[in-house]
């Protein structure tokens, strides 16, 4: 398939370009290179645009024919999104608007598009399941949640047929090393914990110790980057083979506390590193689980990295290749 991949530079979509060139797709990456990079496309062609820009969004699709969008781009920091909601409602909500324009007008068929357990909001029960109503409780839950429904309705009014996957908390990276997350000024846990040990970073906090789980801190359902791509290819193999559209959670269906992660992070590693507790982080909810039922049965996609080693493992290898990388001058 002739596929457009917004955000292709960036660290997921970066895996998924990998995997997709692999399966034999023909790509054409669209980014801005705000969190991405371009050694990070290895496979396809780089357009260098903004999302922001609809005249270089229809230039782009007068020039292909495409017959899928999956569309990464985006910003993602959940406590920027407090701090500035207009940025996430304008480069997420409003820069989707512009995609589907496109998408309308050209009659693409298949959109594969990233969307996010944080449409969720703080759920009571632990293990979602992607019928519960959506209640996200900051703007780039809600930015997502917004996108979401545009596709949709476009998707009601229209040919185009969708798969909207709604991931939990991605980490690790490629196993041989030449892909990872490099995105500066990173807040999720695992990055944060590899930069301890690399030294990027003295020491961190545990966000909340009095949450009623286990040991106390948030459980999260941390998912290999690989077993996401894997379910992007899947998606559009799914849709090719006529199947309808669909909304699927992106996990593995268990979770570990934020003590269980760091103690992996050290023990994987060897190093020890200071960690501080801390007052809980606003909107954090105390547990966050995929049902991956829906996933498995529609896609038939089981995961081959469901293990909390493996994913450490492979998160530290890379943030010690992509600190010689910076090093260098290389990225
Ligand atoms: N990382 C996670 O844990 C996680 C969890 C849930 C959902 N997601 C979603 O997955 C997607 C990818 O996230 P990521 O972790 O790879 O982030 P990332 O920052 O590494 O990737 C985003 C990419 O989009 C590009 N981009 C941003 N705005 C753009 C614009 N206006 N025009 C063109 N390109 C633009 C950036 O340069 C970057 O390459 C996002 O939509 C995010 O909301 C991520
Ligand atoms: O330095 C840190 C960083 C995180 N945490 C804790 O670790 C857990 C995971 O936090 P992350 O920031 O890694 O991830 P979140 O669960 O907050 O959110 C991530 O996953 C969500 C989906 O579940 C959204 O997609 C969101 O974009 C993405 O950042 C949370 O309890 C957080 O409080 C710490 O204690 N210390």
């Amino acid at each position: 398939m002739k596929v457009l991949v917004t955000g292709g530079a960036g660290y997921i979509g970066s895996h998924v370009v990998r995997q997709l060139g692999e399966a034999g797709h023909d790509i054409v990456v669209f980014d801005n290179l705000s969190t991405g990079y371009r050694w990070a496309v290895t496979a396809g062609e780089l357009v260098v645009g903004d999302l922001a820009d609809e005249a270089a969004i229809d230039r782009l699709f007068s020039e292909h024919r495409f017959e899928a969008v999956l569309h990464f781009a985006a910003n993602i920091v959940v406590p920027e999104s407090v701090a500035n909601p207009l940025k996430y409602y304008s480069n997420n909500t409003r820069n989707t608007l512009n995609l589907l324009k496109a998408v309308e007008r050209y009659q693409v068929p298949y959109m594969v598009f990233s969307s996010t357990a944080a449409v969720y909001g703080m759920p009571e029960q632990q293990v979602l399941t992607e019928d519960l109503p959506l209640a996200p409780i900051n703007p780039y839950g809600a930015s997502k949640m917004m996108s979401e429904r545009m596709i949709m309705d476009l998707a009601a009014a229209s040919s185009l047929n969708y798969v909207i996957l709604r991931y939990f908390n991605v980490a690790g990276a490629n196993p041989d090393g030449l892909l990872g997350q490099a995105t500066p000024e990173a807040t999720h846990l695992i990055k944060v914990a590899s930069e301890c040990v690399t030294g990027q970073r003295e020491g961190m906090s545990v966000f909340g110790t009095d949450y009623d789980t286990r040991d106390g801190t948030c459980i999260r359902d941390y998912i290999h980057v690989e077993d996401l791509a894997k379910a992007h290819v899947m998606a559009l193999d799914h849709m090719a083979n006529g199947g309808d559209s669909k909304v699927l959670n992106c996990g593995y269906g268990r979770g570990f506390t934020v003590r269980e992660v760091i103690d992996v992070v050290k023990r994987v590693s060897g190093v020890d590193f200071p960690v501080t507790e801390t007052d809980r982080r606003a909107g954090d909810p105390a547990a966050l689980m995929a049902d991956n039922t829906l996933i498995r049965d529609t896609l038939g996609w089981a995961p081959d990295y469901d293990d909390l080693e493996t994913i450490v493992r492979t998160a530290l290898a890379w943030e010690a290749i992509w600190q010689k990388k910076k090093a260098s001058g290389e990225h």
